[in-house]
């Protein structure tokens, strides 16, 4: 039985739209599915959960329509990584998709998932923050500068207009130009695999399972699908001006030539700091002190990609 899992509210309606395609397909007449509509936010992680608990083995595939926070949700609510999984892009930024190249027509992956000739394994990060244990990221997970972005974005009232209008893009460039006169650079001390270390001046620390985040920035160009190891990226002890180049030329991945820009891998990375700071987990933002990131074991199975 194909599950799928439908937020109405992704990509300002593009997921309904999407399914609507789906359902028209000969293959889509041929399988058991069930819909699921998401109905506010945390309600794919209640769907996803019951899901896994009623369903159990006769899951063939979860399919998420939506975004990458729906996407989020889903990983957090499923009970295992044994049910295979795949993903219709119909959000903002969509960067999971971009991340496993799913493409296409949404009733070409499907018959991509169907087939089942079409395939890849994939590693969850886990994170845990302050008082908060045991979650999934997809994605990636952030501390700081790209965090504050991320939480302006999320907030703004023009963000809607602006993605109907096909130029979200330009929600983000808001974004970053408030932040880049707000933020406050963090004292850090990080842990990388037992190395502490103290940082002064950190603008940020980002930990990915693939390249993109943000809608198509290649922050960690060279972040692989892979077990055990996550890559990280820092940038500290660096000026405004040089953070807004980073960011100007970040879809190009250039921006990991600067020197301020470090990248290093690692299987276990916890960063602290004395004050409250800001976090991203897959686009969605909180606030923590503490915060321990590493790479989950078991990868699941992501169909269609
Ligand atoms: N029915 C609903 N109404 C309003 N919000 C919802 C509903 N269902 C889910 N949500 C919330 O919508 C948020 C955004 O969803 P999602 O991230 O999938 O789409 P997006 O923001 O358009 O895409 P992306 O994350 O790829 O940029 C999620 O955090 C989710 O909790």
């Amino acid at each position: 039985m194909y599950i799928f899992i439908i937020n109405p509210a992704a990509g300002n309606g593009k997921a309904k739209k999407a399914l609507t395609r789906i359902k028209r397909s000969s293959e889509f007449k041929r399988v058991d599915s069930y819909c699921f509509f998401t109905e506010y936010p945390g309600h794919a992680e209640e769907i996803a959960d019951q899901v896994s608990a009623q369903y159990k083995c006769q899951i063939e595939a979860v399919i998420i329509i939506g975004g990458d926070g729906t996407l989020y949700e889903v990983m957090n609510g499923l009970h295992s990584t044994d049910y295979p999984v795949s993903f219709i892009p119909a959000g903002s930024g969509n960067d999971f998709a971009r991340g496993c190249r799913i493409e296409g027509p949404p009733e070409v992956i499907f018959e991509r998932i169907v087939s089942g000739a079409y395939k890849q394994v994939y590693w969850l990060g886990n994170y845990q923050a302050d008082n908060i244990e045991g979650r999934i990221f997809v994605n990636s997970i952030g501390i700081g500068f790209d965090a504050e972005v991320a939480g302006k974005v999320n907030r703004s009232s023009y963000k809607k207009m602006l993605n109907k209008l096909r130029i979200g893009k330009i929600t983000y460039i808001i974004a970053l130009i408030q932040t880049l006169f707000t933020f406050k650079p963090m004292t850090l001390e990080v842990v990388i695999d037992g190395k502490h270390r103290y940082l002064q001046n950190c603008w940020m620390i980002t930990m990915a399972n693939h390249p993109y985040y943000g809608g198509g920035m290649k922050i960690i160009p060279q972040a692989e699908i892979q077990p055990e190891k996550l890559p990280v990226l820092i940038i500290h002890s660096i000026s405004k001006w040089k953070v807004l180049s980073v960011f100007l030329i970040v879809f190009t991945g250039h921006h990991t030539r600067f020197k301020e820009v470090e990248i290093v891998e690692a299987k276990k990375v916890k960063v602290k700091s004395d004050s409250k700071i800001t976090y991203q987990v897959d686009g969605q933002t909180s606030l923590c002190e503490k915060c321990t990131v590493t790479k989950q074991d078991i990868p699941f199975q992501v169909l269609g990609a």
